[in-house]
């Protein structure tokens, strides 16, 4: 019989794990606040805990993690455990700490965003933050370095950056968040060390009060993030790092992608202890049948053919305000996604950009219809509405990425587009968009013979004339598209009128490849006697309110003009390349 999904009370320890991601400018001192909070509380934090001086330990590179009596308002809802683990993880390079981030960003369950408090926001702060609003939902303002502040003017300056970051978190999810000062290590570099750190242990006292209980699930396929791989004589390899999705059991068979390997756990262990699971958000060492750690410092691994290596994609795509360059096609961004960051060249294209004139084909052209199928199935799918992009807010954008190498990464996951080569020092944030992965290509043949053939075409343009008013919010045009034409994939798409209104195209209008536009701020009323006038003129419809009937237009209105700007994606097998 199976095993049965491990729970959070199937457990030999009775800790629970709650994750960290420490974040901030290079400098702050992140490192600085780990290292100190760990140490301060194995010493203080656990005096009536015999246990406490095993627990202030070092996992790994970046990880820390120190425990804690479980808070008074989390006894009663996690009856089960006696203690809190925070582990920390600090977030140091660039590069890194936007996959550290995306990687974790299921199981990082609160951050905190280090800044020096005289320094205030720098251009890498505000980055964090950014993927903090993409990735987290907690978050707790840690401004360091407080001991450089002149003793007798240290209250005000701390109460200014407050209100400074009060301000600059007032758009953000995090508005209201709280703020704290303290000195990780003050003196800098060269006091010694044991100059005694401030505000830390009001820290703990905060951490513990944020402290919630945090939504893990052992269902699905397993995904976790390797921070570390050793072997042990006689015994196996051991890989340790954090589940970041589903569920590990012993005897449960594990592959590693990297690789192209599987593997049988033999054991599990969690705060040095054995235990016969584990699940999304633990932190573990797991020895594994053997192989050369040497192959897999850094890494993931997972359930059997649950990951898939992909060498191009279709993601969402949502630019970053902050980003000043332009997302121009066919340029080339780092590429972060799942596990890895790597170059991609990346075409952007929007909504009515699929093949959307499919009934003006031409027969090689035709046969295209099945590739355009999936881009329609895309925008169909909750996924691109569901995560706050409500539909019918910005019109949709996506991305053609082509990978350098290729990735390994879950499906639907988040992906990070930057330019992490230009200048750290410029001052100019370097993360320039954000979507979902939403289309895969694993057939490197497919990609080949496929993907170099698609053209995103230039801006179009197209003009057509209102044809009738069916209601003051309502026209109908007409002369913009054949009757071929798949209306459907211009739903929702802006128009503009030459008499200034702008509209929306809500569907199509008959069988004659006519649309209706809904007009959402309501017609001008020159613009409705314009149209009432011509229709008497002509003598027949345009009684407002009739139900709109295809065989009732007859009236030509010379004077107003429809105009729709588009981007037109087809698939020439002709062309060599992406033409743009
Ligand atoms: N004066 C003073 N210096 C500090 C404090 N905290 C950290 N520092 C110093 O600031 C420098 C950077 O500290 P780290 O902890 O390495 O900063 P970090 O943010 O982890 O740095 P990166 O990992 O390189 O991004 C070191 O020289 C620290 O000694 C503090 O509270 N006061």
């Amino acid at each position: 019989m199976a095993d049965p999904e491990p729970t959070p009370g199937d457990r030999l320890h009775k800790t629970l794990n709650f994750n960290v991601g420490v974040l901030g400018h290079v400098d702050s001192g992140k490192t600085s606040l780990a290292r100190v909070l760990s140490s301060t509380a194995s010493t203080a934090a656990f005096d009536k805990n015999p246990q406490s001086k095993e627990r202030g330990i070092t996992l790994d590179l970046g990880f820390s993690a120190f425990t804690v009596l479980m808070p008074e308002h989390m006894k009663l809802i996690c009856g089960e455990y006696d203690s809190l683990q925070f582990t920390l993880v600090d977030c140091p390079g660039h590069a890194s700490l936007i996959r550290t981030i995306i990687g974790g960003a299921q199981i990082i369950d609160l951050m905190m965003l280090v800044v020096d408090v005289v320094k205030g926001m720098q251009t890498q702060t505000a980055e964090c933050l950014l993927i903090g609003q993409l990735t987290c939902s907690h978050m707790i303002v840690i401004l360091n370095k407080t001991d450089l502040l002149p003793s007798d003017k240290r209250q005000i300056a701390i109460e200014k950056m407050t209100k400074r970051m009060q301000k600059t978190l007032e758009n953000t999810r995090f508005r209201g968040c709280p703020i704290i000062a303290v000195a990780a290590k003050p003196g800098g570099p060269e006091a010694p060390e044991t100059a005694e750190a401030q505000g830390i242990t009001e820290l703990i006292e905060l951490l513990k009060s944020q402290a919630f209980l945090p939504k893990r699930d052992p269902s699905g396929s397993l995904l976790m993030a390797v921070d570390h791989c050793f072997s042990i004589r006689g015994q196996g390899t051991v890989i340790t790092g954090t589940i970041l999705q589903g569920a590990l059991r012993v005897n449960d068979t594990l592959e590693i992608p990297a690789l192209k390997v599987t593997r049988k756990v033999k054991s599990i262990q969690m705060f040095r202890k054995p235990v016969p699971s584990a699940m999304q958000g633990d932190r573990v060492g797991v020895c594994v049948t053997q192989f050369d750690p040497k192959l897999l410092e850094r890494g993931v691994v997972c359930t059997p053919g649950s990951l898939h290596t992909i060498h191009a994609a279709i993601i969402s795509v949502r630019k970053i305000e902050y980003y000043r360059g332009a997302l121009s096609s066919r340029t080339k961004f780092h590429i972060t996604i799942g596990h890895e960051t790597v170059m991609s060249r990346v075409s952007f294209f929007s909504r009515a950009s699929v093949s959307a004139d499919s009934g003006s084909l031409s027969p090689a052209e035709q046969s295209a219809q099945d590739f355009s199928f999936d881009w329609e199935f895309c925008h169909q799918e909750e996924y691109l509405t569901g995560q706050g992009e409500a539909k019918g807010r910005d019109p949709a954008q996506w991305a053609l990425l082509e990978f350098e190498r290729p990735v390994t990464c879950p499906p639907l996951c988040l992906v990070i587009g930057s330019r992490l080569d230009s200048d750290i020092h410029s001052n100019t944030c370097r993360l320039a968009f954000h979507g979902k992965l939403l289309d895969g290509f694993e057939d490197k043949s497919y990609v080949d013979s496929v993907l170099p053939r698609l053209k995103i075409s230039k801006n179009k343009h197209k003009e057509g004339a209102v044809e009738r008013v069916t209601d003051d919010y309502t026209v109908i045009g007409k002369n913009l598209f054949k009757k071929e034409t798949n209306l459907q994939l211009f739903v929702g798409l802006k128009v503009t009128l030459s008499s200034g209104e702008t509209g929306v195209i809500e569907g199509s209008f008959g069988q004659s490849g006519k649309i209706k536009i809904r007009i959402p701020e309501g017609l001008k009323e020159e613009t409705k006697q314009l149209l009432s006038s011509s229709s008497k003129k002509k003598g027949k419809g345009g009684a407002k309110n009739d139900p709109p009937k295809e065989e009732d237009v007859k009236v030509d209105s010379q004077h107003i003009t429809i105009h729709l700007n588009f981007k037109r994606y087809v698939y020439d097998p002709q062309k060599k390349m992406i033409q743009s």
